[in-house]
């Protein structure tokens, strides 16, 4: 391997009891609220085409006019608590929070900048609001910070300059200081979800953010931290140069799933996904596609079974309050997470062949492998290929417990029979008791005695 000062400190997952825990979320929340609110995806009746929290970017909306909205947020109905309970009925695991987007107006009251909630109208710390109210509902929080600030006038998308090095030294300063009072005032935080870190300054202070990053755990040991925020020292971001993992999950996957288990490469990792096709903050006429809550609850299921957790995000309106679409994702997500969760918490990639019915997972620790069902085959017979060193014992409908008959077949494969007459008209989850057997040794030649 090439020899790094700044790539990679450790091979393979984080095994400590915090890292254990959030392998075993399944399912969270994102939730991207700020000034980009206000505008809605849209400026002077004219539509953005592009992410909604990205409109300040857009060459019809002056930097100017968009960097006063501040004087306007003042979410005056707006309820932590009735966020946390719409997410905790919905079954989410962890939230993941905008504390400061690549606008850089800061949600806390943050004594590094006047560029924060103590300039709007609404004054309160926003962050603490939700920090508490989410905490109290048992949802872990992460704080979603950018390290990319427009709005910074020491921020440099490059440093060609002395001018431009003095400067980004004053900036890593004050996000090192930013990062310092997010943790001392949140201290339920349970990791840190960077954004905003492609550009070749941040690839070129590869140091620094190894240095940032052990900085942070030695403030809250057990810090969850992902692979956004590193570089190494020749500017490799998310893996270093001999291809090993800088951070404790893989954050990449940003509205898409991995295919096959391969794609992994054995890492923890989850997948943030918009609703609609792409947009994080609240727009009026959202990008494309709508996904349905069997589409969300699929890629769950898909997420989970290849070991990974699934995090839908949310872009509340300038008021707090969330579009009908997403009340009614929530809602119906959750309905299906009350009678089905066993498949989703604490569960891991089985290893099993996948079939077409729909996806495996394995409950971490026992034997019990769950099928979650989204193809319903006409045949009625859904059929299994159980890995080698393992057979099936039972097969049960999760909902209602009834047991379902199974049929062997060749080379290891068995049917399970659906009940006759039985119409599914939404995904659901048979239970599968298993028992480890010991592998048949291969039948050879007998040894000459
Ligand atoms: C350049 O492509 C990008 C850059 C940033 C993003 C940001 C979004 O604004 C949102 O915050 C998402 C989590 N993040 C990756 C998305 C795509």
């Amino acid at each position: 391997p090439i020899p790094l000062q700044h790539g990679a400190h450790r091979t393979g997952k984080r095994m400590d009891a915090d890292m254990a825990k959030w392998r075993g979320y399944g399912l969270g929340q994102f939730i991207h609220w700020g000034l980009y609110s206000i505008l809605e995806g849209k400026y002077k009746g004219k539509y953005y085409n592009g992410a909604a929290e990205w409109i300040r970017s857009w060459k019809e909306v002056p930097n100017a006019e968009y960097d006063v909205l501040n004087k306007q947020f003042n979410p005056a109905t707006f309820n932590a608590t009735a966020w946390a309970k719409m997410a905790k009925q919905m079954g989410v695991k962890y939230l993941t929070f905008t504390t400061k987007h690549h606008d850089g107006f800061c949600l806390w009251p943050s004594k590094y900048t006047d560029y924060t909630i103590e300039s709007s109208p609404y004054k309160k710390d926003i962050v603490k609001e939700v920090v508490d109210a989410y905490t109290k509902e048992g949802i872990d929080v992460y704080l979603y910070f950018s390290i990319m600030d427009w709005h910074h006038p020491d921020w440099r998308y490059d440093l060609k300059t002395k001018e431009d090095s003095i400067a980004f030294d004053r900036f890593k300063l004050f996000t090192k200081n930013q990062l310092t009072e997010l943790l001392q005032r949140y201290p339920q935080t349970k990791g840190l979800w960077f954004d905003g870190t492609w550009d070749n300054s941040w690839k070129k202070s590869g140091a620094f953010t190894d240095s940032l990053e052990q900085y942070l755990k030695s403030l809250v040991p057990g810090l969850i931290i992902g692979s956004r925020l590193r570089a190494d020292e020749k500017g490799n971001r998310h893996v270093d140069a001999n291809g090993v993992l800088m951070g404790d999950y893989e954050q990449g996957w940003e509205r898409k799933i991995p295919k096959t288990y391969a794609d992994v490469h054995g890492n923890d990792w989850d997948c943030v996904m918009t609703i609609p096709e792409n947009g994080w903050g609240y727009a009026e006429k959202w990008m494309g596609h709508w996904k349905t809550t069997n589409e969300l609850i699929e890629m769950t299921a898909q997420c989970v079974s290849l070991g990974g957790n699934f995090v839908v995000n949310f872009g509340p309106k300038a008021d707090g309050s969330f579009r009908k679409e997403e009340i009614a994702n929530a809602k119906e997500i959750g309905e299906w997470m009350k009678i089905n969760s066993d498949a989703i918490y604490n569960c891991e990639y089985a290893g099993w062949e996948k079939q077409d019915w729909g996806y495996y997972t394995k409950k971490r620790g026992e034997d019990k492998v769950y099928m979650i069902v989204f193809n319903v085959p006409l045949s009625g017979s859904l059929k299994i290929k159980p890995s080698a060193n393992y057979v099936v014992e039972k097969a049960t409908l999760l909902e209602g417990k009834q047991q379902l008959s199974t049929e062997k077949l060749d080379y290891g494969a068995s049917f399970i029979q659906l009940p006759k007459g039985k119409t599914f008209v939404k995904p659901f989850v048979i239970v599968l008791d298993i028992k480890p057997v010991k592998q048949q040794e291969e039948a050879g030649p007998k040894a000459k005695t």
